[in-house]
């Protein structure tokens, strides 16, 4: 029985798992944390993979490893292969005005944001890889200047793995090639001229690999592995952490995966491209060879750790005050903007309560507030993908928020639909590891796994939820500069 190993990198913490490559059983796993904030310097990426790799029991056994990791961030290379400066994360929104001004520069409005949904498939926002190059050049040249190499945390990964073998061995996929700003979900191509908008400058980026493409061999030194597996166990392309995500749940035609980790993300996997001027949806590419129109907030499941923290409660007891709580909140309505907002694009509000009265200041009607509030983004969230087309015979409920049991009854009370909720996983890394097997096994699509029994939750739905908090998103502060 061949073994693979999956990856997941993503904001919070590393996770790996080791898998039976034919029939998908979990043989074994590990997790470490990461560094708290929206600046890491990679290296701690790594130090966090490799302690990740050690509780797994390490890779020497493996056929194949792959990464699935945050999106977006930007991890700036110099002509030797150090980094030169912190990462920029997905939800530092520092590049905000970067954002602004490159929708400008296409003609601004309506025009300057078709213009950016054609040409690579989403409309800049802070989150977006572009937009940091341009911050990066604007307020550090001196750095914008040492750029030779500009990839991705998933791409540094694999690179790091493959023994960091000079520039040109930097491979990306198209799942996380599409978030940057610069490359073509439509055409599968690369627009330099769009990333030397942003920088000024054109450095090498990542090779963009198929699917099932192998993006080298694990030197087995960089994780004090068998010396003997030296060329042995193969590298996946690996894919952002959404696209690993759908390869792990096994999303097909008419599901909509809800991911509630520090992002909340609703996505489908679709045949054809989406391009939305609005840009509410990103048009982003999958890991199979198809397309993973998205829809992300910034604001998901932190918004529950830190009304937890405000009751001085845990998750669980969190969880159990909304539930005590009536649908609605009597009226009390959390707008969940924490670390400002992406969808809508607000990158500078701030969170804020309504509907407060004597009545409805009790810890479990913030709680149920909380939960709601969140919902509510990613409802919003949903209903723009329904919008570009998307069907939505099934939603898939994953991530650490899944995990809680308040987040699983109240969601069809405000989607309105029914949730299918996976067995409590770790979805990323196992896409990653399916892919790895894929990219072991060969064949035109990736082996077939079970994810196991799946739970079904249903509710009548609450409609009242949603139109309260639609007249309370709009009216919150910025934060204070
Ligand atoms: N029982 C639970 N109830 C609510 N939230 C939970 C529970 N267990 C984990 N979480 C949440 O999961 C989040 C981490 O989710 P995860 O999907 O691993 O995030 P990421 O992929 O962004 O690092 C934490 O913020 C934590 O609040
Ligand atoms: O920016 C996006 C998607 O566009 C985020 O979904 C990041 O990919 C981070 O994911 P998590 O760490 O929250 O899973």
């Amino acid at each position: 029985m061949p073994l693979v190993a999956g990856v997941d990198s993503s904001t919070q913490s590393c996770k790996v798992v080791v898998r039976d490559a034919e029939t998908g059983a979990l043989v074994r796993q590990g997790r470490a944390p990461h560094p708290p904030g929206t600046e890491v310097d990679p290296h701690a990426w790594w130090e966090a993979l490799r302690a990740a790799v050690a509780e797994a029991g390490g890779l020497s056994d493996v056929a194949a490893v792959s990464v699935g990791g945050q999106q977006h961030g930007m991890v700036c290379l110099d002509e030797s292969g150090k980094v030169v400066r912190p990462a920029l994360l997905w939800n530092d929104t520092r590049s905000a005005d970067a954002a602004g001004e490159l929708v400008e520069e296409a003609g601004g409005g309506e025009t300057g944001r078709r213009f950016w949904a054609d040409a690579t498939g989403a409309v800049p926002v802070a989150s977006f890889t572009a937009t940091k190059l341009r911050w990066l050049a604007r307020h550090e040249p001196d750095n914008a200047d040492r750029v030779a190499a500009v990839c991705l945390p998933h791409d540094w990964l694999t690179w790091r793995l493959a023994g960091a073998p000079g520039l040109d061995a930097l491979r990306t996929d198209r799942g996380d090639a599409s978030g940057t700003g610069y490359w073509s979900p439509r055409t599968g191509e690369y627009r330099l001229d769009l990333l030397e908008q942003a920088l000024g400058r054109r450095p090498k980026v990542p090779v963009v690999l198929g699917p099932a493409e192998a993006a080298g061999h694990l030197d087995p030194a960089v994780l004090d592995g068998d010396p003997g597996a030296a060329g042995r166990i193969l590298l996946g392309p690996g894919t952002g952490d959404n696209a690993a995500a759908a390869l792990g749940v096994g999303a097909g035609p008419g599901d909509v995966v809800v991911s509630i980790g520090t992002s909340g993300t609703v996505f489908a996997v679709a045949d054809t491209p989406a391009a939305d001027p609005s840009g509410a949806v990103a048009g982003f590419a999958d890991a199979t060879g198809r397309f993973l129109p998205l829809v992300c907030t910034l604001n998901a499941a932190r918004v529950l750790d830190a009304t937890a923290t405000l009751l001085g409660v845990d998750l669980d007891t969190l969880g159990e005050l909304a539930l005590s709580a009536p649908p609605g909140a009597g009226g009390l309505v959390l707008v969940p903007y924490l670390e400002g907002e992406r969808t809508p694009d607000r990158p500078l509000a701030t969170g804020a309560l309504h509907g407060l009265t004597l009545g409805t200041s009790t810890p479990a009607h913030l709680a149920r507030a909380a939960v709601e509030g969140m919902l509510c983004g990613l409802a919003d969230g949903l209903d723009a993908l329904l919008a570009q087309g998307a069907r939505a015979d099934r939603i898939i409920l994953v991530g650490g928020g899944a995990r809680s049991a308040a987040v699983r009854r109240i969601a069809p009370q405000v989607f309105g639909r029914p949730v299918t909720v996976p067995p409590p996983g770790e979805y990323v890394a196992d896409g990653a590891a399916r892919q790895a097997a894929w990219v072991a096994l060969g064949g035109e699509t990736p082996p077939t796994w079970s994810v196991g029994d799946t739970e079904e939750y249903a509710a009548e739905a609450v409609p009242a939820i949603r139109e309260r908090y639609s007249r309370a998103w709009e009216q919150v502060l910025d934060r204070v500069a």
